[in-house]
């Protein structure tokens, strides 16, 4: 039995980035950088207005009221610009070229027109006022994001706003999904007594999906030895990582550890000193990865955010693997007994963080409305209300 901090960090050492690939940009979100991009270009490319207004010479607005004489025009996307002189001003539109000579922009609510020339009612005008100057986002040569960034929205919009199209970015694994237990029906049989329905795939799956992991296989195999080795080593065959749903506890039809150690693969811990989830494992075989979750749905699902999420994120290059966490004050009191650490379903609200009703590992109604997990470590196990506890927060 390992401790929670020295099952993450097992996790992370026994874990290596997959291979690169380079990719158009709009197929990278959700995909990690796997090194730095270099802006090709300055951005802005040139000086812009950020206001609609007048492009002027700010030391010659001496008093308030100053009147320049209109020199012409800059709209977006001009190319044949006017210049700007003492004494003058050129109509300028956001976003469109400062003129040469020009080194602020007063924007229209702060002027008047008459007789051809423009009143400029502010004073005094700072330089630079309303330009953004060439490079003030980003100069040509920086670094625009480094490896390890996830490709978010934002990024897609920095990065083709300089023109960069495509991305090099680590591959994503192929996740093979085993799930044992002969209890389990599939959606759309009908209920018998002794039996349920089998919902840990299908929740893996959409927990795979959010984190951008599509190609996820999955096969089962009935409480029996030799069914669980042959359909775990045509896993470890053909996929980059291997989950195993159940059967990973002590009782006499819990075959996915007995299969694993028939296959050779290494063990790197089994049991973590947590509740939910205390039967977890994690071993190897060469490079590919085997997390054997405990059957019950919560467990499976703390396991899944607290080990199977990061090593996956370090896989795909991600460099903060771990949930993000928050403390924040409890609502409640809360105390529990034992030896293990724990992982409560939780909700934040108004910054604080509750504990949900029903926190043992077969429920999942807690899970389906949790955003957040409360982790206790042993040496915590007394929480007054107000007391501020670690919180991860769920990637949803
Ligand atoms: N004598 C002991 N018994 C148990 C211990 C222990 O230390 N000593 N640990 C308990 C803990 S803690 C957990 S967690 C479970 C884990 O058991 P398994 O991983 O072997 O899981 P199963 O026995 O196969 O199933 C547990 C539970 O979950 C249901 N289940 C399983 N798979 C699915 C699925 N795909 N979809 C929905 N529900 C599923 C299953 O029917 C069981 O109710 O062991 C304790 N026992
Ligand atoms: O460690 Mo188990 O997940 O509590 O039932």
């Amino acid at each position: 039995m390992v401790t929670v901090n020295e099952a993450k960090q097992r996790i992370i050492a026994n874990t290596v980035t997959l291979p690169t690939v380079k990719i158009p940009l709009q197929e990278a979100v959700g995909s990690y950088l796997s090194a730095d991009v270099i802006s090709p270009i300055a951005l802005p490319p040139f000086r812009q207005s950020s206001m609609d207004g007048y492009a002027i010479v700010h030391s010659d607005i001496t008093e308030p009221g100053t009147a320049l004489r209109l020199a012409g025009e800059s709209k977006a996307g001009q190319t044949d610009l006017p210049t700007v002189s003492a004494g003058t001003a050129v109509r300028i539109f956001t976003g469109a070229p400062v003129p040469e000579g020009a080194t602020a922009v007063v924007m229209q609510e702060n002027t008047s027109l008459a007789d051809g020339s423009v009143q400029i009612h502010e004073f005094p005008v700072a330089e630079g006022k309303n330009v953004r100057r060439a490079g003030q986002q980003i100069a040509q040569g920086a670094v625009a994001l480094r490896a390890g960034t996830l490709i978010s929205p934002g990024a897609v919009g920095f990065l083709q706003g300089m023109n960069v199209s495509e991305v090099t970015v680590h591959t994503k694994p192929r996740i093979g999904l085993l799930v044992t237990g002969d209890e389990l029906l599939k959606a759309g049989d009908a209920l018998v007594p002794g039996k349920i329905y089998e919902s840990n795939s299908a929740m893996l799956q959409a927990a795979l999906a959010q984190a951008g992991i599509r190609d996820v296989s999955v096969s089962y195999a009935s409480d029996d030895l030799d069914a669980t080795i042959s359909a775990l080593a045509e896993l470890l065959e053909h996929y980059d990582v291997v989950l195993a749903s159940g059967g990973i506890s002590v009782g006499d039809y819990d075959f996915v550890g007995r299969a694993l150690e028939a296959l050779g693969a290494e063990t790197v811990f089994y049991k973590v000193r947590q509740k939910p989830g205390k039967p977890l494992l994690f071993g190897k075989k060469g490079e590919k990865l085997i997390f054997a979750l405990p059957g019950n749905p919560a467990s499976s699902l703390v396991c899944y955010y607290e080990y199977v999420l990061p090593a996956l994120k370090k896989v795909m290059g991600s460099k903060e693997p771990f949930l993000r966490w928050v403390r924040l004050p409890l609502r409640h009191a809360y105390r529990f007994d034992g030896e293990r650490d724990e992982f409560l379903k939780a909700r934040v609200e108004d910054g604080e963080v509750v504990s949900l009703d029903g926190q043992e590992s077969f429920v999942i109604g807690s899970f389906a409305v949790a955003n957040a997990i409360i982790y206790l470590p042993v040496s915590q196990n007394k929480v007054e209300a107000g007391d501020l506890v670690e919180v991860h927060l769920l990637p949803l």
